[in-house]
């Protein structure tokens, strides 16, 4: 840098340094809060704010000035908030000149005030009731974030309710002295003492220098004062008796009794001619359970605080609890909480009502079905031939191929369906139809023994004749009830025949075609020449129905034999399968014409086919032809 230039910097920082030392209304860095006797100088916002501003006098800006660590500054007629400027207009003349060292708001002291008014931090000068709680050079009673329930005689500042409770709170009053006395009585900051589970606020007892300090020499410790007077109260709580309602509140809602009452502000008057703090009990009655203390000392609460505060009320700043209302509707009909006997009351006499003899419950006929125990060869009938419903896995582990139709009627581990496998040789051979009668004029020659399957519509006749041959598609097949509407006559080789007979029962086909079809399977189960035996196929889900039985009694007094076969046994449980193959022997019992036992096959999954075949091949062996 040149000499020039060096120079012109020096005498640059002579000039400010005289400026600031000459006025302090300029504006600096070290200085941030610049001021004339008509203006505001605001750093943020300029000299936007033109009220008058004399907050200070001169001579006094030193401690007048706004600065960081004292956030307002004040004059007598007009309150300067930084963020709010000048637009609270209300009269503030909480403090005389000279005094505003100790009544400025600060961080730490956020409550300011006045003779008439409070002011508010955040809402301004909205509080506008009259707030005359401290005297100049009350320092201790601004309301201070410990100390926060400012009073005055007449009224109480709540710092987020502000004057909307106005009970009278007389505790302290103005005595001069700058320390909140009224009545002369050592009494110190409120304390809370814990007792029975609510904060009980107490004073202590405090002596002091008539400058304000504390005195504590050589007598009480003022730990010492405050247990000592914890000890009195917690006495006092157990003494005193529960009809005693008296209450320091004043028209607002105290406690009394653990309930909230309203108490009249007479009687906090009354107690302005207390002289004492607090009233020594000397008895204690250790003998008294917890739980009576605390609901005691609950009720007496308030005349407890009264006592030890002599005029002194203590703010109760918890919030009103509004009790919930609870609207009963009785319900003429509703009888839940009624008696018995008043339910027969409302229902009529009670000889009237007098309970019949208890019959047994009449069980549904599922509730029937499940109580059925199987016998344990029927039970292991259908685990070995893999009877009812079963997973594909556990077929595929069994060694089945489950690809192939009928998988269970074939050789474990075996690739093909093979039908020379089969072990009869009767069923070995190839089924072919040869007739179809729908009257009985049109039956086939009985050449040979026929064994004939008979059913409701759509149980698995045809169905079931194919898989006893493994020829599928040879007799035709639906899932719609009534396909075969004749008695269709099937050659198996040279020795057997089989008859698939139209079903019964419901089926999509007029009403005399029907009765025609159940006229010519009564016919021919009960005339036919050459028949060996009937296969009474009925559907394992649903079981035998009237019909079924129908056609049984037929066939007993015709004397035709008849084997029941349960069909579609892969659609319910094994257990299930068991189940009706019981139910239906039992039913059966007596029965002359049938034929044991009673069989269960799945056409689908080819279990029981086998055992099927192996019966009715024994048939057509002993058959003379
Ligand atoms: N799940 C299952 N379905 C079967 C079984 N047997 C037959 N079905 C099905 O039942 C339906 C009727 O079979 P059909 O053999 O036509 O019955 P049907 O007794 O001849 O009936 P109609 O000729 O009308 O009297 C068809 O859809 C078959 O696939 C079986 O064992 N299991
Ligand atoms: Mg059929």
């Amino acid at each position: 840098m040149s000499t020039e230039g060096s120079l012109r910097l020096k005498l640059k920082k002579k000039a400010k340094v005289v400026v600031r030392v000459s006025r302090n209304s300029v504006r600096n860095r070290g200085d941030e809060n610049s001021f004339d006797s008509e203006r505001v100088y605001d750093r943020e916002n300029g000299l936007k704010q033109r009220g008058k501003f004399r907050g200070t006098e001169s001579g006094e800006e030193g401690r007048a000035l706004r600065t960081r660590k004292n956030e307002n500054s004040f004059d007598k007629e007009r309150v300067y908030d930084r963020e709010n400027g000048l637009r609270q207009r209300g009269k503030f003349r909480g403090m005389e000149s000279g005094e505003e060292g100790r009544a400025f708001r600060t961080r730490k002291n956020e409550n300011s005030f006045d003779k008439e008014r409070v002011y508010d931090r955040e809402n301004g000068f909205k509080q506008r009731g009259k707030f005359k709680g401290t005297e100049s050079g009350e320092g201790r009673a601004l309301r201070t974030r410990k100390n926060e329930s400012s009073f005055d005689k007449n009224r109480v500042y709540d710092r987020e309710n502000g004057l909307k409770k106005r009970v009278t709170f007389k505790g302290m009053g103005s005595n001069g002295e700058g320390m909140g006395r009224e009545f002369g009585e050592n009494r110190g900051k409120l304390r809370t003492l814990n007792s029975s589970g609510r904060n009980k606020r107490i004073y202590a007892k405090e002596e002091r220098f008539e400058n304000g300090k504390l005195r504590n020499d050589g007598g009480e410790s003022k730990k010492t004062l405050f247990e000592n007077l914890e000890n009195q109260v917690k006495h006092e709580l157990l003494e005193e008796k529960t009809d005693d309602h008296r209450t320091m509140w004043g028209p607002g809602v105290s406690w009394s009794g653990g309930k909230k009452t309203k108490h009249s502000t007479d009687k906090v008057k009354d107690k302005k001619e207390n002289s004492s703090i607090i009233k020594k009990q000397d008895q204690d009655k250790p003998g008294l359970a917890k739980k009576d203390q605390d609901r005691s000392g609950l009720m007496k609460r308030d005349r407890d605080q009264a006592k030890l505060g002599g005029d002194a009320e203590i703010l109760d700043d918890r919030p009103k609890k509004k009790k919930k209302k609870v609207i009963r509707i009785e319900y003429p009909n509703d009888i839940s909480k009624k008696r018995v006997d008043d339910v027969l009351d409302i229902n009529g006499s009670k000889e009237e009502n007098k309970r019949e003899p208890e019959k047994e419950p009449v069980m549904s006929k599922n509730a029937e079905f499940r109580a059925i125990q199987p016998s344990p060869s029927i039970l292991s009938f259908v685990e070995n031939n893999l009877l009812g419903k079963r997973r594909l896995i556990d077929l595929r582990r069994a060694g089945y191929n489950i690809d192939l139709s009928a998988p269970l009627d074939n050789i474990p581990f075996s690739k093909s369906a093979e039908r020379e496998r089969i072990e009869e040789n009767a069923f070995k051979n190839k089924l072919e139809f040869f007739a179809a009668a729908k009257v009985s004029s049109s039956f086939p020659p009985p050449n040979l023994p026929e064994i004939a399957f008979a059913g409701r519509s759509n149980v698995g006749k045809s169905s079931l004749l194919n898989a006893l041959t493994r020829q599928w598609g040879v007799a035709r097949t639906s899932d719609k009830p009534g396909l075969t509407q004749t008695i269709n006559f099937f050659n198996l080789g040279a020795k057997l025949c089989l008859v698939d007979l139209p079903g019964y029962g419901f089926a999509y086909a007029k009403d005399e075609v029907k009765e025609n079809w159940e006229e010519l399977v009564k016919e021919y189960v009960s005339t036919r020449v050459g028949l060996r035996q009937v296969c009474l196929l009925v559907d394992t889900k649903w079981g035998m129905k009237p019909r079924d039985h129908e056609l049984i009694d037929l066939m007993e007094r015709s004397r035709t034999k008849y084997q029941v076969v349960l069909t579609k046994t892969d659609v319910v449980f094994p257990i299930d399968v068991a189940r009706r193959a019981m139910q239906i022997e039992e039913s059966l019992l007596g029965n002359q014409s049938i034929v044991q036992p009673l069989m269960m096959v799945s056409s689908k999954s080819g279990a029981g086919i086998r055992s099927l075949r192996t019966v009715l091949a024994n048939i057509a062996r002993f058959v003379k032809i």
